[in-house]
């Protein structure tokens, strides 16, 4: 089924030419081939290469062989975006997503938030996502994205006085052994925001130069409407957090359309041709990152809920069509200027592709907590240690309960993993190791590869039968034909 909003019936052109596929639409598949091989340099993964596979379109070879359980590669995320309910429960670098301040702020926060009240409810009739879903480090496709979860469950807990919380969170506390555990200092946003905080001033710098100044809700913002924005954000946190992606990768490509104009224009003595109506060059350069992904407009991809009757699915996207528009025009009155005036029609169409991208492409964002880490130290403590320092730990365990273990948890658009095919025997898997305690995806191999041989990853539980996987892709948007799939064809 097809919908047609307003806009694409007066830009049908427009979404045509920027929709097409980079090979198409920069003339050549050199051009994609290009940037994926700039990207692999600067990632320094010289051992895979991004190639037409011949069959599914793009996907990742390897140009070396692998030993089982060797790293691949690491991929950087390109957006990120932490779960509003996890920002309770974790408190992580905005850009960078590892742990910050310390042991006891990050447990004494968790508690003060709580007795504040703060929390954000997750809707569209969806329970939140429970933590146990995603094991601690491994990676996991995203494409339940109407779960705004993540947030913590309300297990059966034994509350601790207030005094202990103010203890911990002004750092009067000291937990015994918690200096083995030591984070980075908190960073606050150079906006002046409540909402971001970095682990070092170069991702602080980062994380402003690339998306967070139009984004800030601080008094140096760069957006056009502060207002709009609170009020963008909390349509986000109430409906969908895949918005918020949308709206950083929207800002990413502002402000790289604005970086490139810049230094074009310092460039030209006759700087009166250099507005993008009459140069979009400009502006598909600023957009490329994010064209890479694989689209489809996010109502006609999103899966129809289970508790939907295929009767109501017109209805049911409809409705999601209306929600991704009440969310644009928000960002609209955010964060659009008249410098940008001339791509505006052009990102708020594809603002409904970027979020479809996301829907399709995008990868859970799970970093392991220190503060499992510590109780598990705790834990393993030689007998006498262990009942010392459990006179002063064990009432925080007991007022945290099965909640001790929450991870950090989001949702990530990553450029390299993203062009990874799906097989239900793969070769790969998204994997955290013990070291990698940030929001990077780490691809490692499950068996021997061999230079030359595609290197898969599964997106669902490929130890179930042929049917349930099929019904699970589906969701995805494809039907599988990886070698498993076509010999149990019935
Ligand atoms: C995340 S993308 C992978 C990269 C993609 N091939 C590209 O060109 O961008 C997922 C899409 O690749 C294709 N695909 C991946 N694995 C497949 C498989 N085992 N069988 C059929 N199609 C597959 C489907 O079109 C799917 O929607």
């Amino acid at each position: 089924m097809e919908l047609i909003c307003p806009i694409d019936q007066r830009c049908s052109d427009q979404i045509t030419s920027l929709l097409r596929p980079p090979s198409v639409r920069f003339c050549t598949f050199i051009k994609t081939q290009e940037y994926f091989e700039q990207l692999i340099s600067k990632r320094r993964c010289q051992g895979i290469k991004v190639k037409q596979n011949g069959e599914f379109g793009k996907g990742v070879f390897a140009e070396t062989d692998f030993e089982e359980e060797e790293l691949v590669f690491k991929d950087q995320m390109l957006v990120g975006a932490q779960h509003p309910s996890n920002k309770i429960d974790c408190l992580v670098c905005s850009y960078c997503f590892k742990f910050i301040g310390s042991i006891e702020q990050q447990i004494g926060r968790r508690f003060y938030l709580k007795t504040l009240g703060i929390g954000i409810s997750s809707h569209n009739g969806c329970e939140s996502n429970s933590s146990d879903e995603v094991e601690d480090n491994e990676f996991a496709y995203n494409h339940r994205s109407e779960q705004n979860g993540a947030s913590s469950s309300s297990s059966s807990t034994i509350p601790l006085p207030t005094m202990a919380v103010e203890s911990l969170m002004n750092g009067e506390m000291a937990l015994p052994y918690s200096n083995k555990f030591p984070l980075p200092s908190i960073i606050l946003c150079p906006g002046g925001c409540e909402e971001a905080f970095y682990c070092s001033k170069l991702c602080a710098e980062a994380d402003w130069d690339s998306f967070h100044c139009l984004l800030c809700t601080g008094e140096k913002s760069e957006s056009c409407s502060r207002d709009a924005l609170l009020k963008f954000i909390q349509h986000a946190n109430e409906t969908n957090d895949i918005f918020l992606l949308a709206a950083k990768a929207i800002s990413f490509t502002i402000l790289r359309y604005r970086k490139f104009k810049a230094s074009h224009l310092s460039k030209q003595e006759n700087t009166a041709s250099i507005i993008l109506g009459t140069d979009p060059s400009l502006l598909l350069e600023a957009w490329k990152p994010i064209s890479i992904g694989h689209k489809r407009r996010w109502w006609d991809c999103i899966s129809l809920p289970d508790d939907i009757d295929a009767s109501d699915e017109g209805t049911f996207r409809g409705q999601i069509r209306e929600l991704a528009f009440t969310s644009l025009q928000l960002l609209k009155e955010a964060i659009f200027d008249k410098e940008c005036e001339p791509c505006i029609l052009s990102l708020s169409i594809n603002a409904i592709n970027i979020i479809g991208m996301f829907e399709l492409n995008n990868l859970d964002l799970v970093v392991a907590s220190p503060v499992e880490d510590y109780f598990l130290y705790i834990d393993d403590l030689p007998h006498s240690e262990k009942k010392e320092a459990e006179k002063i730990t064990q009432p925080y365990l007991d007022a945290l309960g099965e909640d001790y273990s929450i991870c950090c948890q989001g949702t990530a658009f990553f450029p390299l993993q993203s062009c990874m095919n799906h097989s239900c025997c793969p070769n790969a898997k998204a994997f955290k190791r013990e070291e990698d305690r940030d929001g990077q995806a780490t691809i490692v191999a499950l068996r021997p590869i061999c230079k030359g041989e595609e290197v898969t990853i599964s997106y669902i539980d490929e130890d179930l039968s042929f049917e349930e996987r099929q019904a699970l892709l589906a969701d995805y948007g494809f039907r599988c034909r990886c070698p498993k799939c076509l010999d149990e064809e019935p």
